[in-house]
């Protein structure tokens, strides 16, 4: 081994010749040349211990640090990459004393270097500015962004309103209506009634079972609030870049392509970049910060040719999918147009690319066969008004209807989960109809067929398709089957079907006699395979008007009729467990007997409505003061008087209507 003052003086004599190779007009292929000339001095340098390894991975980095351009070029005479795999190899070696090489650096003592720490502060810092210059709709969420992990309570809720801690809004969900109390510090706190003439007399006194966990006078988090589960975004940000003490494949790469000190490698760059590709987009990933100087110089050129690009740059082409291409995304998944839109972005927020022969844009998507005889009009269409991207439903949401609940278990969902079991009798229908009162939950329940499946939920109402889309229905009906195809399995929910379907009238318009017909091919499946898995719920309040032929089609009609005493006390439980709620068991069961007749629609109302009370009783002057967990609670006399507001909806006559008709044609109870 040398002195350190030897090596000192080794060290400035080949910082001299490196200082020799960076004039600036040299021509690059000149400088590479003078580069891989210096880069082979040092190795033999090195190799003949006349350099020490750690003089020549200093000088590595020196030069990797100055010749970033060269080194990332992919041009084969003005690049360095034949090179720099031999560059790298030498200075993670040294020589031991048994004469053998040895590595002199391991994976965990590269990300503890100062330069690397600090090329991957800039990067972040770089990408920061990006997205901050760039307009907010450059921050996709989860993607080009690693969001700071939510700080989740104790109580299971999520103190962020980060969308991912959203609560999950419930039957009684409304906009603008919160579901459950804000959660923080406060609303541990017991509430404080300010309003003395509205005591609650059973605030200190549980009762039976009902006292918790629904109700009481204790703040809660939202029981059904799904917990803060971390995206794919957050889990890869918060994944160590490199496992101390690791040494696989995964940890080579990540070297190399960590940062310029010891990144050499281009090849090996791009070997660290597929490894993350495939698990989204690359800044998240080991190499989260890093931007070479050809992807620096793709998103320049981005910002200036593709303004409305600039997200889908900084996120290294989040959105590139096609639609056929993967299976179902679920029916929350965010969906990415299959057609090339004009610029400007789309109703989802998404960005897509316009070809431009010009531009370095990467080429569109390409469109499924089954999708390029529509019209992209129409499928923007369905994807933005028709596929519903709400938040999943489960059977519990739904109260009551269990006969209806246990057959389409049997019937739809199975048969979609496990296609390869219910085969040939055993398939499932193509098509069933849910007829009732309105307000019973048959949108509910469509909704939960294609959460509980995890299929893409398609929701259209029949009168928008012969309404809104004026002569364009027919067609509607078939690109709305197409996407569907697609996106398998799906469910494509048709509510008032009735208005699709009617008896053949003699003042029936010519259109709409075609959307019906266009329909009723699409669900004989005429232009779908028996493997396809498509389920078409229809919904109505007026089953006796659908016509024959369709009624044949809607092979279970199953009727979805007001809830029971069980299902309107599930239905108040439930809603009331989100609030300050101090009803009694013996209340309860008032507001049960007394809601006889209503639907789960009026339950829900009869809700809102006694909610509304103790905000109600409150002065105005209050009201502009009062903190939320100052609220009194809701209290019987809060439901007396929402029954005065709220009525049932349904009358009596219509019921026997539906009874009748379920005798007549329903299969089942
Ligand atoms: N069985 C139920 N359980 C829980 N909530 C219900 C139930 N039925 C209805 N609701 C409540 O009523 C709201 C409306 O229900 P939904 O839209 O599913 O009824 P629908 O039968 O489809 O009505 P319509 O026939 O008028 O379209 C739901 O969002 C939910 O809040």
């Amino acid at each position: 081994m040398q002195a350190p003052s030897s090596r000192a003086v080794h060290l400035s004599e080949w910082q001299k010749n490196y200082f020799a190779v960076t004039s600036g007009t040299c021509p690059a292929a000149q400088k590479a040349e003078a580069y891989r000339a210096q880069v082979l001095r040092v190795q033999y340098a090195c190799a003949s211990s006349e350099l020490s390894p750690v003089c020549a991975s200093r000088l590595f980095r020196k030069y990797a640090e100055k010749y970033s351009a060269i080194v990332d070029s992919d041009n084969a005479e003005t690049g360095l990459n034949n090179y720099a795999e031999s560059v790298l190899t030498l200075a993670r070696c040294q020589q031991a004393d048994s004469g053998q090489w040895q590595s002199g650096l391991s994976v965990s003592s590269v990300f503890q270097m100062r330069s690397v720490q600090a090329m991957m502060r800039a990067g972040e810092e770089l990408r920061g500015s990006l997205l901050g210059a760039a307009d907010p709709s450059a921050a996709i969420p989860g993607l080009a962004v690693a969001p700071k992990p939510p700080t989740v309570s104790a109580g299971g809720g999520s103190g962020e309103s980060a969308p991912l801690a959203t609560p999950a809004h419930g039957p009684g969900w409304a906009p603008g209506v919160p579901e459950s109390r804000p959660s923080g510090p406060l609303s541990a706190q017991p509430p404080v009634a300010i309003n003395t003439s509205k005591t609650c007399a059973t605030v200190s006194a549980p009762f039976g079972d009902l006292a918790t966990p629904l109700f009481g006078n204790v703040r809660k988090e939202n029981g059904s609030a799904p917990k803060a589960s971390p995206g794919l975004g957050l889990f890869l940000a918060q994944q160590p870049l490199a496992p101390p003490g690791s040494d696989g494949p995964w940890d080579r790469s990540a070297l190399y392509g960590a940062g310029p000190a010891e990144a050499l490698s281009a090849p090996a760059l791009s070997r660290a970049l597929r490894k993350t590709e495939g698990s989204g987009p690359r800044e998240e990933g080991g190499l989260r910060g890093f931007k070479t100087a050809k992807e620096q110089l793709w998103v320049e050129q981005q910002k200036k040719h593709h303004p409305a690009a600039r997200a889908a740059a900084s996120s290294c082409g989040g959105v590139k999918k096609s639609l056929g291409a993967s299976r179902s995304r679920g029916i929350f998944g965010k969906f990415v147009p299959p057609v090339p839109k004009p610029e400007g972005g789309d109703a989802n927020g998404g960005v897509q690319y316009k070809p431009d022969s010009a531009g370095p844009a990467e080429p569109a998507p390409p469109v499924d066969e089954r999708l390029k005889s529509l019209e992209p009009k129409m499928i923007e269409l369905i994807m933005s008004e028709i596929m519903d991207h709400g938040p999943p439903v489960t059977w519990d949401d739904i109260a009551g209807v269990e006969f209806a609940k246990a057959t389409i278990k049997e019937i739809v969902v199975w048969p979609m989960l496990r296609p390869d079991i219910f085969t040939g009798l055993r398939g499932p229908p193509r098509g069933i109809l849910l007829f009732g009162p309105p307000g019973t939950g048959k949108t509910l329940i469509g909704k939960c067929i294609a959460s509980q499946s995890g299929a893409t939920f398609f929701s259209i109402s029949a009168s928008s398709l012969t309404s809104k889309w004026v002569g364009e229905g027919e067609k509607m009906v078939r690109a709305l089957f197409a996407v569907a195809r697609c996106q398998q399995p799906a469910v494509i929910f048709i509510d008032e079907i009735d208005s699709l379907l009617s008896q053949r009238a003699d003042g029936e318009h010519e259109s709409s006699r075609r959307i019906k017909t266009e329909f009723l091919v699409q669900l004989d499946g005429a232009t779908t395979s028996s493997e396809d898995r498509i389920l078409v719920v229809g919904a109505t309040n007026r089953p006796q008007e659908i016509d024959e032929a369709a009624r044949r089609r809607l092979v279970k009609r199953l009727y979805i009729p007001l809830p029971e005493a069980a299902a309107r006390r599930q239905i108040v439980r439930r809603l009331m467990s989100r609030e300050q709620c101090c009803l009694r068991q013996e209340e309860l069961e008032l507001v049960v007997q007394r809601s006889e007749g209503f639907s789960g629609a009026d339950m829900t109302q009869l809700c809102r409505e006694a909610a509304l009370g103790p905000i109600r009783s409150l002065q105005a002057a209050d009201l502009a003061t009062i903190t939320a967990d100052q609220v009194p609670p809701i209290a019987y006399g809060d439901f007396e008087k929402a029954f005065s507001a709220v009525r049932p909806s349904v009358s009596p006559s219509d019921l026997e209507l539906y009874e009748n008709w379920n005798r007549a044609f329903g299969c089942g109870k």
